[in-house]
């Protein structure tokens, strides 16, 4: 079985590096340093009592003339499912309901106002398997399941939005199955859902047998603490599906996943950094951590041998700022709770000195997109 090699990239440069060669090259690598944010005793000796890591990084912006700061904390949270997969399913929600509250009890002492869990955070990311018993047995209603019923007491209790990735059930079509993330007020209403955009097709990622594409477009919740969007796991890979969340004024955006060291650890740190820039708005990535068995092999498709896991989940949730800069990542292999600070100022700021929206050409795209897909498409190749 495979295992992270490095706990934390940024505590291996800094162990390795003379101090000012490691402030060059953390600044060439994440941009401009964020400040540490002090987080109350309270909080950290909870996080540590609870054996899970907590850190804190703040964003700075400008000071406006006509504009107050509209300083808003993120909760991200990593996590390990707590039992194994062999455990009954009830038994198995039950455990991370309960890992969950005591994260975001943490969450609350750190001020947090908008918190979002992993993709799928109420089961083992079973979809390798291709097996449907028992893992469609965690799917709920995104309305009014027990975990949306759970999310929105923690909402109430916390004053706090609660973005909660699951596997949803949606009754009101044909018990269909879809991943989503439903979005819950402060107020402890469900605020509604998105759905992942574009499901992978690649490795052990086999979950186009579970369920289909997400057919709710782009949505953006206005919440009490900014707009906030949800681009689920694969859908990072994809430039013009952040791009729609932007363009529906989305904030911040949370990318909720699971993903796996082989597959995209080297990716991970570009992908929703560069959606961040790009976008003019901050993104939060989040990925799982820990390695999840299954009681049977199953095979990868590739003549190799049938295996009981996906590999290791390598975690290092961050989040990035529009102006390049990003957090230091969570550790690669323990549960953790990242709070960061933001102005969200900064987003007009930022867009104001690149104009990525006033030079996106749009229009152009437009046609040459609408054209591209059509059957009778003929590239643009010239030659000689
Ligand atoms: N959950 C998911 O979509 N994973 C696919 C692998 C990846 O995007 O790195």
């Amino acid at each position: 079985m495979a295992t992270p090699r490095l706990d934390s990239l940024e505590r291996s440069l800094q162990r390795h590096l003379p101090p000012e060669e490691f402030a060059e090259v953390r600044r060439l690598l994440y941009g401009e340093a964020v400040s540490p944010l002090d987080l109350p005793s309270v909080a950290v000796s909870a996080a540590a009592k609870s054996r899970f890591e907590l850190k804190g990084y703040r964003f700075g912006a400008e000071l406006e003339q006509l504009r107050q700061p509209r300083i808003v904390r993120v909760g991200l949270v990593q996590n390990k499912i707590p039992l194994p997969t062999e455990a009954p399913v009830a038994e198995q929600k039950t455990a991370l309901h309960k890992r969950i509250e005591e994260i975001v009890e943490v969450a609350a002492m750190c001020g947090v106002n908008v918190v979002c869990f992993q993709e799928a955070w109420t089961m083992p990311f079973a979809f390798c398997t291709r097996e449907k018993l028992p893992w469609t047995e965690f799917a709920e209603s995104a309305e009014d399941g027990p975990t949306t019923r759970f999310c929105q007491e923690l909402a109430k209790k916390h004053n706090m939005v609660v973005v909660s990735p699951v596997l949803e059930r949606d009754f009101a079509h044909g018990e269909t199955l879809w991943n989503t993330a439903v979005v819950i007020s402060n107020s402890g209403v469900v605020l509604g859902k998105s759905r992942k955009n574009h499901i992978p097709r690649i490795g052990d990622f086999n979950e186009s047998t579970y369920y289909m594409e997400g057919d709710r477009g782009h949505p953006v919740f206005q919440t009490q603490f900014g707009k906030i969007a949800v681009n689920i796991c694969f859908g990072r890979h994809h430039p013009l599906n952040w791009l729609l969340y932007s363009l529906n004024g989305a904030e911040i955006i949370f990318n909720p996943s699971a993903t796996i060291g082989k597959l995209s650890e080297s990716m991970w740190p570009i992908e929703a950094r560069n959606a961040a820039i790009a976008n003019h708005c901050f993104t939060c990535a989040i990925n799982r951590v820990g390695t999840e068995i299954y009681p049977n092999a199953f095979t990868s498709g590739d003549g190799g041998e049938a295996h009981h896991d996906l590999g290791y989940f390598y975690g290092s949730s961050y989040v990035a700022a529009p102006d390049g800069s990003r957090t230091p990542e969570l550790s690669h292999t323990q549960d953790g709770l990242l709070v960061a600070e933001m102005d969200l100022n900064l987003c007009r700021q930022i867009g104001d000195q690149w104009n990525f929206k006033m030079t996106g050409r749009y229009e152009m795209y437009a046609k040459e997109l609408a054209a591209a897909v059509q059957p009778n498409f003929v590239p643009n190749i010239i030659k000689e």
